[in-house]
């Protein structure tokens, strides 16, 4: 069975540092045998809307396809891209194996919160929101329907995609370390994975991206088999101030679609869409 590897990383202002730190998950992702690698959002950088950089003449995204190239890797992995006025678009790519860019995701949910003693951050202030699903694409995994971070509270999209398709639903994200802690990422990520029936992949920024420590990240970066099973998981922010487990490492699960249809044959899920019809 083909093998999935999540990576995970913490994105700073140096896209240089950003860089390397993915050209060494590639590779490991590589030495590990899997079939694809799927890194988090904001892969490119986190802090500096001055580096963004259009896909062609970014260095991030050409040193990202290069290496793909050389290990013959798919890499999933979230950037920005320059869009109208003076914003950006949080944006997934998926390079394949020849190190061409062959999707494209822009999020939809932005994250605009203000949270007591948490975090207060207004995505929307500097990011235009994307309009459209990215059709599950086929890969060496299975279908993947792509989408990122903060989309994960929202079931619908994630419904959508499994409707149109999709075996496997990521989310790429820097989730915050409060809300995470909160159990947000854990609990979510696992009901997406079971309402949906499909693996959900998702790579998490770890550790604190600014000098002043205001933007710190999760970590835990996860894989959920269909029946909402962890298969497996890397460590994150530990409880102790300072302290961030696995930056720079993968991990691995295989992705099994004779389960993904036990499941699916098993425990038939069906909607009941004329009695709730206020929910599209
Ligand atoms: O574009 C960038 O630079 C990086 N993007 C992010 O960090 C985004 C928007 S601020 N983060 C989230 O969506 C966190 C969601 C979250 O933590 C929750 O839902 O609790």
């Amino acid at each position: 069975m083909p093998l999935a590897a999540i990576g995970q990383m913490c994105s700073t202002a140096s896209m240089g540092h950003n860089l390397s730190q993915c050209q060494k998950l590639v590779q490991k992702a590589s030495e590990a045998g899997a079939k694809a690698l799927f890194l988090p959002e904001a892969c490119d950088y986190i802090g500096s809307r001055d580096l963004c950089k259009p896909v062609e003449s970014s260095e991030f995204v050409l040193g990202v396809r290069e290496e793909a190239k050389k290990y013959k890797l798919p890499v999933h992995v979230g950037i920005h891209e320059p869009a109208a006025g003076k914003k950006v678009k949080n944006t997934l790519i998926w390079i394949d194996e020849h190190g061409d860019i062959t999707q494209r995701y822009q999020k939809l949910h932005l994250f605009d919160v203000d949270i007591e003693n948490g975090p207060s951050l207004k995505e929307s202030d500097n990011v235009e929101r994307g309009h459209q699903l990215l059709q599950p694409f086929s890969t060496a995994l299975g279908k993947i329907g792509s989408l990122i971070c903060f989309d994960m509270r929202f079931p619908e999209p994630a419904q959508a995609l499994r409707a149109r398709g999709a075996h496997i639903i990521t989310y790429p994200s820097a989730f915050t370390s409060p809300t995470g802690k909160a159990g947000h990422w854990e609990i979510l990520l696992r009901a997406r994975a079971i309402e949906t029936q499909s693996y959900v992949i998702a790579a998490g920024q770890v550790g604190v991206h600014d000098e002043e420590g205001k933007r710190r990240s999760y970590g835990t970066s996860m894989i959920i088999d269909p029946w909402g099973k962890i298969v497996s998981q890397l460590g994150g922010d530990d409880g102790e101030d300072g302290h961030w487990k696995d930056e720079g490492e993968i991990a691995v699960a295989e992705i099994d679609l004779e389960y993904v249809d036990k499941i699916r044959r098993e425990l038939p899920l069906v909607r009941r869409t004329d009695v709730y019809p206020e929910i599209k």
